[in-house]
């Protein structure tokens, strides 16, 4: 397997070749296209004038873009890098990934290969980096045959280097603290990590990666049953046994899994340890293996090495850290299909495109003569299509950050129009105490829930009004507090009683005169329910009237309210009625109407794979204009490399140091 990356500068513009069998070193472009500092400069004023139109273009679709992701800035309720989580999900993925399986027939090997070749080629250039801040480009570069000594030496028995010390020093050189997270590591480590969290579970495994994955492991390892000294697992198979440390002293009964390179997840060796779970038996044996010779792995580091191995493209590497914080089942299939090469496919597509094109006009720059003239309206047509490609990517990136980052719901109104029954009912829960009393609820109060896929978190408040109770008054004040933090606010009132004075008191209270008022405190935007449906028709006490039917019916609202909410939702908490079109409302308030018919997308751009596909558009855009204009084929070449320089970002194919740095600090520790 080729590696994924290796060493550019940053800023380079060389790409890398891809076909429909894998992706290669593209050609040296001609001297005269070499790079753009060769290039003409581009100050023309046609250019310029021209540039405008283009940079107005895809400032229209990057604001849409901003605007819709602006519009919930809340952190991904992931799991913290520095805490171990639970991941026992994603090793179904991983199996889909790598092809793992434990299959009894598989082949074994001779152990400590290095089948990927050129990783360690490639730290030796990342430490040499350091200094220069270099980013990553170009799989399959020379240098991945660095390793090839690897082959013939398989030394992997209980005498091995250990290589664990982990001092991470090396090349460090220049570099400042925050480059460091990742990609200063040695190259030689094997790695160790708890993969499983240490909450309570029938298992937890410990995960090793490296050369000295199996001797590493083979030190703390003792097989039960027939196998005796001189013993070696084969790969993908499963051995019973118990975990000891360095005195032999039992620490568990375990199961060890070995999955030799290429045929694991990070495409080094790993081997697994399937310990008891509860926490303690695991980290005794992590223990062992730190003193065995390995080093704790850093949060995301076995998805980098499988990244830097040419296992995953940058794309499917954040897809499992995706996978892993899913919080509905939309979430995770979106996460699933990205994944499975959803974003990774397409891109790579528009990067092909892009180089067959590339290749034309380089042709061009130096053999003019021999080749026909460029069919222009078929050129044009060609970069049409390719950034009609990046827009329907970038269509998806808004229902991509509603499934990742859900939204918090703030449920406000005065005191007992039935905030906490709208919560249980919408929930399916007892979650909040419902009386007939008016101010039960004293505090914030949280339930979770999906709606249409999108993750939900729904605030209960307490009921807003004057009061000389000094615990309803806090009270009061977390109901404002959390309206205004909220990414979206539900205003409910007795929907028998219609909008009363005291409900214009609460819109003032929250929205002043208005949004955009400088009494504003409210920054998201809003929905009515009006509750207590049931009642609405009733009529008074003993009049014989029948509760309406009429869903539709609507509430006669102040003007500022009528444009304040966008939507006004009738239910009965009580009688579970109207929930449905809140989730409908819910969702095209949000922005995915899309999702409350579907139940979830196949797959969606994070918000660095987008920026990343503006600027492609943006570059194709400058193309489209450098050709109309009839300027120098010079010029088209160095947007159409800027144009495959971002899509390569969005793959990993062309990636700064920074960039990896920053996707990966955000896994867990263990994936
Ligand atoms: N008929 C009818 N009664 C409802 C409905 N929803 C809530 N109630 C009743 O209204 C009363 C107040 O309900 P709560 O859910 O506690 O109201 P609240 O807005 O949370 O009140 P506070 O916590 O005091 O702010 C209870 O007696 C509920 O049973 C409804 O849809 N129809
Ligand atoms: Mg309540």
């Amino acid at each position: 397997m080729a590696p994924r990356a290796a060493l550019r500068s940053t800023g380079a513009t060389h790409t890398s070749a891809c076909t429909p069998a894998g992706c290669g070193p593209l050609p040296p472009p001609p001297a005269r296209a070499a790079a753009p500092a060769a290039a003409p400069s581009r100050a023309r004023a046609p250019a310029s004038a021209s540039r405008s139109r283009g940079a107005a273009c895809s400032a229209v679709l990057l604001g849409q873009l901003t605007a819709s992701l602006a519009a919930q800035p809340r952190a991904a309720p992931s799991c913290s890098h520095h805490r171990p989580c639970a991941s026992a999900s994603a090793a179904a993925a991983e199996a889909g990934s790598c092809g793992a399986s434990t299959s009894s027939t598989a082949p074994s090997r001779p152990l400590g290969r290095w089948a990927a070749g050129g990783r360690r080629h490639l730290a030796t250039a990342l430490a040499a980096s350091a200094a220069t801040s270099a980013s990553f480009s170009a799989p399959g570069r020379p240098g991945g045959a660095a390793n090839s000594d690897d082959e013939d030496s398989p030394n992997w028995g209980p005498g091995g280097s250990g290589s664990g010390s982990g001092s991470g020093s090396d090349g460090e050189g220049g570099r400042s603290a925050s480059s460091s997270v990742l990609l200063t590591t040695k190259d030689e480590d094997t790695i160790s990590s708890i993969i499983t969290g240490l909450s309570a579970g029938s298992v937890s495994i410990i995960r090793l990666s490296g050369t000295e994955a199996v001797p590493i492991a083979l030190k703390a390892f003792r097989p039960g049953g027939r196998y005796r000294l001189g013993w070696a697992p084969a790969s993908h198979r499963v051995y019973y046994g118990t975990a000891v440390d360095g005195d032999e002293a039992v620490l568990d009964e375990v199961l060890l899994l070995v999955m030799l390179s290429p045929r694991s997840y990070t495409a080094e060796d790993v081997v697994e340890f399937h310990c008891h779970g509860g926490g303690v038996c695991a980290a005794r044996v992590q223990r062992a293996l730190i003193e065995a010779g390995a080093r704790p792995a850093k949060p995301g580091e076995f998805t980098l090495r499988a990244f830097l191995n040419g296992r995953l493209d940058l794309a499917q590497a954040e897809s499992v850290s995706e996978l892993v914080g899913a919080r509905t089942a939309a979430a995770a299939d979106s996460a699933l299909a990205g994944l499975r090469g959803g974003v990774g496919g397409a891109v790579s597509d528009m990067r092909r495109q892009c180089l067959e094109l590339l290749a034309e006009l380089e042709a061009r720059l130096d053999f003019d003569e021999d080749l026909p003239l460029i069919d222009v309206p078929a050129l044009k047509a060609q970069i049409e299509a390719i950034q009609a490609g990046i827009e329907q990517a970038l269509r998806t990136a808004r229902a991509g950050s509603l499934l990742r980052r859900g939204l918090q719901v703030a449920i406000v109104g005065r005191p007992n129009v039935g905030k906490s029954s709208l919560l249980n009912a919408w929930t399916n829960s007892e979650r909040a105490i419902v009386t007939e009393i008016a101010g039960t609820t004293r505090d914030v109060l949280e339930a979770q829930l999906s709606v249409g896929g999108v993750p939900v978190t729904l605030l209960d408040t307490a009921g807003i009004r004057d009061s000389t109770d000094v615990v309803e008054r806090i009270g009061v004040e977390r109901s404002q507090a959390a309206a205004a933090a909220a990414d979206v606010v539900i205003m409910v009132v007795d929907g028998a009683e219609g909008w009363t004075d005291a409900d214009s008191e609460i819109y003032r209270s929250l929205w002043g005169d208005g949004p955009g008022s400088s009494g504003c405190r409210v920054r998201g935007p809003a929905l009515l329910v009006a509750n207590k449906d049931d009642l609405r028709a009733a009529g008074p006490a003993g009049s014989g009237a029948t509760a309406s039917t009429d869903e539709q019916a609507p509430l006669p609202l102040p003007v500022l309210a009528r444009e304040t909410f966008s939507a006004t939702v009738r239910t009965s908490a009580s009688r579970r009625k109207g929930l449905e079109s809140l989730d409908t409302a819910l969702l095209a308030l949000a922005g995915a109407p899309q999702l409350a018919d579907s139940g979830g997308v196949s797959w969606a751009v994070n918000e660095r794979q987008a920026e990343a596909l503006v600027r492609s558009h943006e570059a194709l855009m400058r193309l489209s204009e450098s050709v109309g204009a009839d300027l120098p084929l010079d010029f088209w070449t160095i947007d159409l490399r800027a144009a495959l320089l971002a899509l390569g970002e969005v793959s990993g194919d062309e990636v700064a140091e920074e960039v990896l740095d920053n996707v990966f600090s955000r896994f867990c520790i263990g994936k």
